[in-house]
């Protein structure tokens, strides 16, 4: 078994944030797709005289997804992930009338189990799979990335990477130039990599993830480029990135500049609510269609004539 560098940490980080009922299930989301390892909703008003009690019928869900004033705990595995979600939430619109209580270390005194037991290996086709370095590899995987839950997100078990890894499987991509715009754990540009593409470059704002990165590409037998954005030097065949919508509009103008002559653009982490604002966005360069959804999350995909 290959030693799991990233379980070292024996503390997990918490994030809590107090929101308005019409907000919790939009931020439970979007904490998720930034890879909170778990996110859980309570009454704010607990044990006060205004505490409501959501009864559903018997055998059928909850009629609501929060209370008038809902506290929201996210679990994260360290603080630079926790930082970075409160970063990331607090720009975007569903973040009105939330606010931050609290961002802490929570003891955890069975951090390995805990983290085992969540993360199996995960398909993304019948024969392409994300395994962890604990598991033995299933049968069926003829391509495999192996890759341990850590300091950067991207595990395949979030659908808005799963989506990305989808279209990465089903391309051609021998003698193409990739970009990973927010590779995080390098999952995305690991993949292309394993799927013929030649030249692959990795960058991410976050040093920790760029270090992540080379590492799990390392320990994939492939090369990677990795470094901080000025890294991304266009003309790329293919242009991946993975982040929010919020970002995602506002970098519209640098994404789309990077992708060459027929080259593809691969957006991911966005709502389904969100898709025709982001294509408003890309409209003065690029035609974005969406390609794939699962979960309420859409892959937002455009060819550049
Ligand atoms: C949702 S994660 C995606 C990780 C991985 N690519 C995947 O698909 O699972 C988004 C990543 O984008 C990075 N990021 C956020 N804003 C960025 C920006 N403006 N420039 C570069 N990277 C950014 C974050 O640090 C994070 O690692």
């Amino acid at each position: 078994m290959e030693p799991a560098h990233t379980l070292a940490a024996p503390t997990l980080f918490e994030l809590l944030l107090q929101a308005p009922e019409a907000q919790v299930e939009a931020l439970s989301e979007a904490l998720d797709a930034l890879d909170a390892l778990s996110v859980s909703v309570t009454d704010a008003d607990a044990q006060t005289p205004v505490e409501q009690a959501l009864f559903g019928e018997p055998g059928l869900p909850a009629p609501k997804a929060g209370w008038q004033r809902s506290l929201v705990q996210a679990l994260f595995a360290s603080e630079a992930a926790a930082c970075e979600a409160q970063q990331l939430l607090r720009a975007q619109d569903f973040f009105e009338g939330c606010e931050v209580c609290a961002l802490r270390p929570v003891a955890d005194t069975d951090w390995v189990r805990l983290t085992q037991t969540q993360f199996e290996p995960v398909p993304i086709t019948p024969s392409f799979w994300i395994v962890p370095s604990w598991h033995e590899v299933p049968a069926a995987a003829l391509q495999v990335i192996r890759l341990d839950p850590g300091q950067a997100f991207g595990t395949g078990t979030h659908p808005t990477t799963r989506m990305c890894l989808r279209w990465i499987a089903q391309q051609p991509l021998a003698g193409l130039r990739v970009l990973d715009y927010g590779c995080g754990s390098g999952i995305l540009a690991i993949a292309a990599a394993k799927f013929a593409a030649p030249l692959v470059d990795a960058v991410d704002i976050d040093p920790v993830a760029v270090q992540t990165a080379q590492f799990n590409a390392v320990h994939n037998q492939v090369q990677l480029q990795t470094g901080l954005p000025d890294l991304a030097q266009g003309p790329y065949d293919v242009v991946l990135a993975n982040i929010l919508a919020t970002p995602l509009k506002l970098m519209a103008p640098l994404l789309a500049g990077l992708v060459g002559r027929a080259g593809h653009l691969v957006l991911s982490g966005i709502l389904e609510r969100q898709a025709s604002e982001l294509q408003a966005a890309y409209a003065p360069w690029l035609s974005l269609q969406i390609a794939d959804a699962e979960d309420g999350w859409v892959l937002l995909t455009a060819r550049a004539p």
